[in-house]
């Protein structure tokens, strides 16, 4: 039987470009010669909106619909104010295909350099509400421009979306080896939202009776993803804790330029994507400076998600077989780690 994978492209703005290329360059290199790959690739971000006014149309997203998944590069660009892309294309789009897993992988691999003390072990994942909290847009200002402007950022939180991360979260931590699961928020302080997620968090528990559960403290999680990251299994928390911590996570285990993502709709009726952590990275875009790991292993969850297990082994296997020679390397431009990626995938 033929199989074939029909892919929405986004490489977006800034080092999105480069590391797009690399990501589709290990796809291709990695796919059996029975797999037809098919790539539709679409312009969002900052030419968009400065040809046409518009980041993310109704007809966009009956495009997008009709792919097995997307692979988005980043989004995010100085020359339009800032905001614009992030709500009107990213979170749209999150919104819109209903990622409600934002799932972010954390894996220390051997011989990769981390600013922690010693080699600490470091895996774990982090399951990060991906379509409610502060980043719904439910907010507004008054008074805008004066000395007494007043702005709110509400964060929603329904028990039906808490619910269904924190189940997924149990899910995945069941079916590791350690069987931890961590919920971290701020329950001290936010206690609405904190509440809720306590309350939702702990009724689930008893379902799961393998799983080991703890809960700390947003402020707290960030001292021991540095001091004790080994600590750590499956960690649920909210879109905006889960934004910040998964960029500390990525700083400690390899660094963002290997942190991959994956925005999943577990019920499949929309496509998933699957996007490096990082953004678009201005400060070193264009000049073959970004590191498109990050990208690769998103290719990795990409083929995982559609069911190519073999194929997502083979890019992580070389992923690491790279890292761990990188040390010994001379530094190489986005091009040369993809090509030798490729040719590690494809060997
Ligand atoms: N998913 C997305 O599309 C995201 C978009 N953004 C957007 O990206 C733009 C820049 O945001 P920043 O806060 O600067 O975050 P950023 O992640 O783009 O950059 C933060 C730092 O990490 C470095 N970096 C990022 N990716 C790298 C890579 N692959 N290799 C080597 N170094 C890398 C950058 O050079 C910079 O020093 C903004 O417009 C922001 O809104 C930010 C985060 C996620
Ligand atoms: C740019 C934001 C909308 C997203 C972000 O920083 C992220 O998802 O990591
Ligand atoms: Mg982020």
């Amino acid at each position: 039987m033929s199989r074939s994978i029909d892919l929405a492209v986004i490489p977006g703005d800034g080092i999105g470009q480069e590391v797009v290329a690399e990501g589709l360059k290990v796809l291709s290199a990695v796919l059996p010669q029975d797999v037809k790959l098919e790539t539709k690739e679409y312009d969002f971000g900052a030419r968009r909106y400065h040809a046409t006014g518009d980041t993310l149309t109704d007809a966009d997203l009956e495009q997008l619909k009709q792919h097995d998944a997307i692979l988005l590069g980043a989004i995010g660009d100085p020359s339009v104010p800032s905001g614009v892309l992030e709500r009107g294309f990213l979170l749209k789009l999150r919104f819109a295909f209903d990622h409600h897993v934002n799932l972010r992988p954390s894996k220390l691999l051997p011989g990769v350099a981390t600013p922690l003390a010693g080699q600490p072990e470091i895996d774990f994942i982090v399951v990060r509400e991906g379509t409610e909290g502060p980043y719904t847009g439910n907010g507004g200002t008054i008074r805008k421009g004066t000395p007494h402007e007043v702005a709110t950022e509400v964060s929603v939180n329904t028990a039906f979306g808490v619910e269904r991360v924190v189940r997924d979260a149990f899910e995945r931590a069941q079916a590791r080896p350690r069987k931890k699961l961590t919920l971290v928020h701020k329950n001290n302080v936010l206690t609405f939202a904190g509440h809720l997620w306590t309350n939702i968090f702990n009724k689930v528990a008893e379902e799961y009776p393998e799983v080991t559960t703890d809960y700390i403290h947003v402020d707290a999680a960030t001292i021991y993803l540095v001091t004790d990251p080994g600590r750590f299994d499956v960690i649920v928390t909210d879109n905006l804790f889960g934004d910040i911590i998964t960029d500390l996570a990525a700083a400690v285990s390899g660094g963002i330029g290997v942190a991959a993502s994956g925005n999943i709709n577990p019920s499949r009726e929309f496509p998933s994507m699957f996007e490096p952590v990082h953004g678009s990275a201005p400060d070193i875009a264009g000049q073959g400076k970004a590191d498109p790991t990050a990208t690769v292993l998103s290719v990795a969850l990409l083929l995982r998600h559609l069911g190519y297990d073999t194929e997502a082994d083979r890019i992580e296997q070389a992923v690491s077989a790279d890292l761990a020679e990188r040390g010994a390397l001379p530094a190489r431009s986005t091009s040369e780690i993809g090509d030798a990626l490729a040719v590690r995938v494809a060997g």
